[in-house]
Formats: structure tokens, sequence, C-alpha cells
């Protein structure tokens, strides 16, 4: 077990990523260090289940803010609407929140994605210090700046890149994380396995459990694989001209089924169908071979997420499909692998080959 503190920097504009334990309880002494000068006020923005965690901190920082304020947002994805963030605007403008002030997000990647993106709208533009404190958060969400909220036509519809002054991630807030969210939450990880890392793979291959025990050296390891990749992507590319696309692996499909479930499946789960989804269409396009594309079901499945989806579903996901962010006019472009750490671009699939793919994790 590595208990150390870990520090990672980003190649361009992004601010540093803190990994330790005990970091949210010094979390005044982080805060100054990443804002650098001090802000006059600032907007600790937290989930229900962060509520405790969120009033230590706001003891901790009242002495050095002239003010701290609060705000708490609905759980999860009704985090994550416009009625939200107007509560927050309101907030930030009665109080004369200025362009030296700050947000702090405290939670999952709903509050994360919803905090950031307060910051990158009001006043066009205030800091944001990101404090993930679910697995998923961890290891994508807060890093990285893709910020937003979803509308009623789908899933992250309106945001903006705006990258964070820093980001803390703290493992001892994992301890209270429930088992299904740190397993979903962990599919992003598989994913950056799947893009980029097969050491990652590997390691959950030898010891799921260890693998997805916060506790352990195989989790840190990983989380930092993570991490890093995540910071050199979005250095080069913020604004996802190009290789950013690649860390949508598994989400053309797998937003098309949050969206279909109204939001009460993890998003993590609803990707590794998506990823199951992709390695398939790779498989059946002659891209990927059969080895690889079945070990996207054996990882998948070691970790008891879920790898299929109800085949009568499929016309109404083909046609959400075309609201994604990837999309170009009417034709639909999926990430999928050429092999393991090899993603790129298929553009345009014929429609029989989407629907033969479908039908491989059709349950
Ligand atoms: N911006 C990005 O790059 C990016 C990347 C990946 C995912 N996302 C977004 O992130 C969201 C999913 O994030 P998530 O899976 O973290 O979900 P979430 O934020 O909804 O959190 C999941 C649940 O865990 C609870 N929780 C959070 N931390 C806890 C803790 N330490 N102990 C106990 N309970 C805790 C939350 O209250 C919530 O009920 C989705 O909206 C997804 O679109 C964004
Ligand atoms: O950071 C990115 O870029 C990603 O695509 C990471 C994804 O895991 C994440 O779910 C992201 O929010 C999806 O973005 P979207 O633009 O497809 O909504
Ligand atoms: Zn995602």
């Amino acid at each position: 077990m590595n208990e150390s503190l870990t520090r990672i920097e980003s190649a361009g504009t992004h601010g540093p990523v803190l990994v330790g334990r005990g970091l949210v309880e010094q979390l005044d002494q982080h805060l100054a260090e990443l804002l650098g000068d001090t802000p006059d006020q600032i907007l600790l923005v937290h989930q229900p289940t962060l509520r405790d965690i969120a009033e230590s901190v706001r003891a901790k920082l009242a002495p050095h803010y002239r003010r701290v304020l609060m705000a708490e947002i609905p759980d999860a994805e009704s985090g994550k609407r416009i009625e939200v963030a107007e509560f927050l605007w309101q907030i930030l403008g009665q109080s004369d929140f200025t362009r030296t002030d700050a947000i702090v997000s405290i939670g999952g990647g709903a509050a994360t994605d919803l905090g950031g993106w307060v910051a990158a709208s009001w006043l066009r533009g205030v800091r944001v210090v990101q404090v993930p404190t679910t697995v998923l958060a961890m290891v994508d969400a807060a890093i990285g700046g893709k910020t937003g909220i979803n509308t009623n036509e789908g899933k992250n519809l309106v945001g903006a890149f705006h990258e964070p002054s820093g980001v803390i991630v703290d493992l001892d807030v994992l301890e209270s994380l429930p088992r299904n969210e740190l397993v979903t939450g962990f599919a992003e990880a598989v994913k950056i396995g799947f893009i980029h890392s097969p050491r990652i793979l590997d390691l959950i291959e030898a010891d799921p459990d260890a693998a997805t025990d916060p506790t352990s050296a195989a989790f840190r390891e990983i989380l930092e694989i993570a991490i890093r990749f995540k910071l050199d992507v979005t250095a080069n590319d913020l604004t996802e001209r190009g290789q950013r696309e690649m860390l949508n692996y598994g989400h053309t499909l797998g937003h098309a089924i949050e969206h279909n479930e109204r939001y009460q499946w993890r998003h993590g789960a609803a990707v590794a169908v998506g990823m199951r989804f992709v390695a398939e269409l790779a498989r059946l396009s002659g891209r990927l071979s059969d080895e690889a594309a079945d070990r996207h079901t054996r990882i998948l499945e070691l970790l008891g997420l879920p790898t299929g989806y109800p085949a009568d579903r499929w016309p109404t996901l083909l046609s959400v499909m075309h609201r994604d962010k990837k999309a170009r006019g009417t034709m639909l472009r999926f990430v999928v692998l050429d092999e393991i750490g090899q993603p790129t671009i298929m553009q345009a699939p014929d429609e029989s080959l989407l629907f033969a793919a479908y039908q491989e994790i059709a349950s």
C-alpha cells in the first residue's frame, strides 16, 4: 500500500492532481496552494451524501476566507439540471461572487460536472477546484475540464471545457462509497485499460478483488495510470478535435442507454455495455481479434459489470445515438479498437452492421 502523496502535473494549463490520504482534512492548505492568491469567497458545492465532509471542510476554510458559502445539490443525475445551475447562479449573484473567488465541488462526477460548468459560466469563468469522492470522478470526471449538464433530450448536451485549478483525490473518502458505485465507476478505468493501458487489464485479471480495493497497491496504480493518461490526452486536445474522442470509448451506446433508463442506470454500467457493443462492432467489421473482443466480456464479467441490454430497445437507442457529440450531420461515428491500446474512429458504419453488433449483446 502506498500512502504517500503523488502530485501529477499536466503538460498543459490544467491544475495539478494531488493523490493521497487525509487530503480533505488538510483542504485549507491544499486549496491555498492550488489557488495561489487568496480568494475572498469560496462556494462549496456538494451532494447530500457528502454533507458531513462539506461541513467539516467549511469549518476548516472559514478562518481563511471572508465568506465560505455552502450549496447542497440534488443527488446524482438530478443535480445535472439547468434548475440546479440556476440555484447556484442565484447564490453567486446574491453574494457578489467575483472573478477572484472560487468554487470547490465535492462529490461524484455529477457534482464535479455541475460545479465545473457553473464555474465556467459564472462571469464567463471563475476558478474551480474539484474534490472527487467516487472512483469514477477520481479516474475521469474531475480531470480534464469537461463540464456540463443534461437536457431532456440527452446526456451532457450543454456544457463547456473549463479546466480546474487543481484536483484533490483523497482515497480516504472512498471508505463510505457503496460497492456498486465503486465497481460501476471502475468501468472508466477499464475503458482506459482498453484504449491505452493493458497493464490495467492485467491487474484486473490477476486479482479483480485487489484491483477494486481502494486500500490496495493495484488500485492505486490503476488510479494513477488513468489520471496521468487523461491529463496527457486533455493537455494535447482539450476541446476534443481529435485524440480526446478516444475517451468516449463505449459512450455512444452508453449515453443512449442512460437516456433510455431515465438516468436510473449508473453511468459506468451503461459504458460497460457500450464497450462490449463497440468490441463486437470492431470484431464483426474484421478489425478486432476474437480474443481481444472476448477479453472485454471476460473482464466486465469478472468485475460484475453488465454486458447486455434488451433486444427490443435497438430502434430507440439508434435514434438517441444521433445526438452523440461525435456524430457529424446524419453520420454516426464510434470509437473502436484495431487492437487493445489502439483506438480509432469508425465513421458511418452500415446500419446492418450496427444491428448485427447489437444482436451480439442483446439479452
Ligand atoms: N466530465 C467528464 O469528463 C466525465 C467523465 C466521466 C463521467 N462523467 C459524468 O459523471 C457522472 C457520474 O459520476 P459518478 O458515477 O461519480 O456518479 P454521482 O456523482 O451520481 O455519484 C454516485 C453516487 O455516489 C454518492 N457518493 C459520492 N461520493 C460518495 C462517497 N464518498 N460516499 C458515499 N456516497 C458517495 C453520490 O451521492 C451519488 O449518490 C455522470 O453524469 C457522467 O456523465 C463526466
Ligand atoms: O473526458 C472526456 O472527453 C470523456 O469523454 C470522458 C467520458 O468518460 C465522460 O463520460 C464524458 O463526460 C463524456 O463526454 P460527452 O462529451 O460524450 O458527453
Ligand atoms: Zn464516461
